[in-house]
């Protein structure tokens, strides 16, 4: 948990190679034809720096000459994100766009003069928190400017203020989520915020992305946390949110979060704060199929009574778990739950948190009043929280061996949720022909629910990037008109061309035109969130 991002590290999550065990592999042999395909070691190509010297000058006058790095280490520890493609690319498959520079400043003003350094030099901007994108929200793309930086939001380390009685924190945007947890938990608060990238993201990319957390239910989504923003942009400093609540017109906070670093970078977040909860309890259910698990999960969002943790895998994703676990435990539990008239398994994580056990067994109560689940306690819950940021390690281990795996996500409406799974689930399978894909919903609302897939194949080595683009496209085509392109991981490049079909045409000319506002000259990230960075509507 308070592991810091090593920068010069990031064609993996971890130092060393991971490993699996030798059942899973002979599994993944059985089920997707795994060969001896292996993850390429080279080196990637790092082309010199097009930062000029007067640029470079520029910058080192704002942030201080130390702060502006042109070393290959540097540079190449911020290209890309942390995508199957970026991690391909990282270890030296297909092209990889390196910045010319990473700029490390240390306050919202240092923040705002590199912006108006850049635009006078005509140097892209890419804002960078924990690089965790996994939509190459990050890719260093230069648009059409001489160069592009990545904007190291690092030092922005600071909690600014709490207001205990309001509960509110003003933090600022390179805080890592661990140490803004510390931080926050020395004065008993907490965000509540925990997605799988919890080791390494930050405030500020949580807000530039609309993240959502394992425990979304309990706590809301980052966005309805954010009380209020700091933003930098090259025509000056942007604040909003000074009241609980307001009628003064659209909401323009939802202009800034969500934004992707397109039109601004954020530089502080005031975040809607909680009582850290002292007892937390973790249960694993078992529900008898797809259909029986959302209709319970719609339930208990309809009724108010989601657990804060809610996490329902389907029968593929539970048959997974279930054979690589391995040994006599699970074959104890597939003949339990066949005694208990459970013929297709699907895995319900629930958990609760609270002031104390009595809470915490009230809000347990209220979940399950009514509702027929067997219950296998809280060691297969506890299994759950313990392993719960493990997904990028063991993402480590099987690309070691030649796996394609990847996860997209979606939402939509409950009454479309079937639909939209089997569409998805369809289109990845007749894309990559024999593989694993699993889902789970882990996010639900009163109207609909999320779907997080997560795929396995045996890598294409003649086109592995091509494969996965072939897939994903697949997968987008499907979602197309179902439901929402991201639920979570937001736009970025990969989703680029599929956000007018989901705002339309007059959607993107709006978007256009606050970025022509805020960002005239277009140095912000460009080719994210905008197809094309979108100067003027014309453009399109
Ligand atoms: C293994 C793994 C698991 C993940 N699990 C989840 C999950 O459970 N839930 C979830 O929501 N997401 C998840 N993600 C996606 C990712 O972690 C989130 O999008 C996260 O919010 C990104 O935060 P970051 O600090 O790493 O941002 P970055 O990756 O650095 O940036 C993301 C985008 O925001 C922009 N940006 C970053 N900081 C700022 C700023 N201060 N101002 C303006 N723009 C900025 C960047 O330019 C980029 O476009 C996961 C990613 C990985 C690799």
């Amino acid at each position: 948990m308070t592991e810091r991002i090593d920068h010069t590290l990031r064609g993996r999550w971890t130092s060393t190679a991971g490993t699996l065990p030798p059942h899973a592999l002979t599994w993944l042999r059985e089920r997707i034809g795994l060969g001896d395909v292996r993850t390429p070691g080279r080196a990637p190509a790092v082309p010199e720096s097009a930062l000029d010297d007067a640029a470079r000058a520029a910058l080192a006058d704002v942030v201080g000459p130390g702060f502006v790095r042109v070393d290959r280490d540097s540079r190449l520890g911020r290209a890309g994100g942390l995508s199957y493609l970026d991690l391909l690319r990282q270890r030296g498959d297909g092209e990889l766009a390196v910045p010319d520079a990473v700029v490390l400043p240390a306050s919202p003003e240092q923040v705002t003069d590199v912006l108006k350094a850049c635009v006078e030099h005509d140097v892209a901007v890419v804002p960078f928190g924990g690089g965790t994108s996994v939509v190459g929200g990050v890719t260093a793309l230069r648009g059409d400017k001489a160069a592009v930086i990545a904007l190291d939001l690092n030092r922005l380390d600071k909690l600014v203020s709490v207001d205990p009685e309001s509960r509110l924190a003003v933090l600022q945007a390179g805080l890592p989520a661990p140490e803004a947890e510390r931080l926050l938990a020395a004065h008993g608060l907490t965000t509540g915020h925990v997605p799988q990238s919890y080791e390494r993201a930050t405030i500020g990319g949580f807000a530039a992305t609309r993240s959502a957390g394992q425990a979304s239910s309990g706590y809301g989504r980052f966005e309805d946390m954010v009380e209020g923003v700091r933003l930098a942009t090259p025509v000056g400093e942007w604040r909003l949110g000074g009241a609980p609540a307001s009628a003064a017109g659209p909401d323009l906070r939802h202009l800034v979060v969500g934004s992707e670093g397109a039109f601004g970078v954020i530089t502080e977040v005031t975040l809607r704060v909680r009582p850290r909860p002292r007892v937390e309890r973790y249960e694993g259910f078992v529900v008898d199929g797809w259909a029986r698990g959302t209709a319970l999960v719609r339930r208990l969002a309809q009724d108010g009574v989601l657990a804060d943790v809610t996490r329902l895998s389907d029968v593929d994703e539970t048959a997974v778990s279930l054979a690589l676990s391995g040994g006599w435990k699970t074959a104890a539990l597939k003949a339990y739950l066949r005694a208990r008239g459970v013929r297709q398994p699907c895995l319900l994580i629930l958990g609760w948190h609270g002031a104390d056990t009595a809470a915490v067994g009230r809000k347990r109560a209220a979940t399950l009043r009514g509702h027929r689940v067997v219950s296998l306690g809280t060691v297969l819950g506890e299994a759950w929280r313990h392993g719960r940021f493990n997904g990028p390690r063991q993402r480590d281990a099987l690309m070691e061996v030649g796996v394609c795996v990847e996860t997209l996500e979606t939402a939509t409406h409950w009454s479309r949720l079937t639909e939209l799974r089997t569409a998805v689930r369809d289109a990845l399978v007749d894309a990559l022909g024999e593989c694993v894909v699993m889902c789970h919903v882990s996010h639900a609302y009163e109207t609909g629910a999320s779907l997080y897939f997560t795929v396995l194949a045996a890598r294409d080595a003649a086109d592995p990037i091509g494969q996965w683009q072939v897939a994903k496209a697949a997968a987008g085509e499907a979602i197309t008109g179902l439901g929402t392109i991201s639920h979570h991981h937001a736009v970025g490049t990969d989703h680029a061309p599929y956000l007018e079909a989901e705002v339309g045409a007059l959607g993107l000319d709006v978007l256009a035109s606050v970025k022509r506002t805020l960002d005239p000259t277009g140095v912000l990230n460009p080719g994210k969130l905008l197809p094309g960075g979108l100067a003027s509507p014309g453009d399109r």
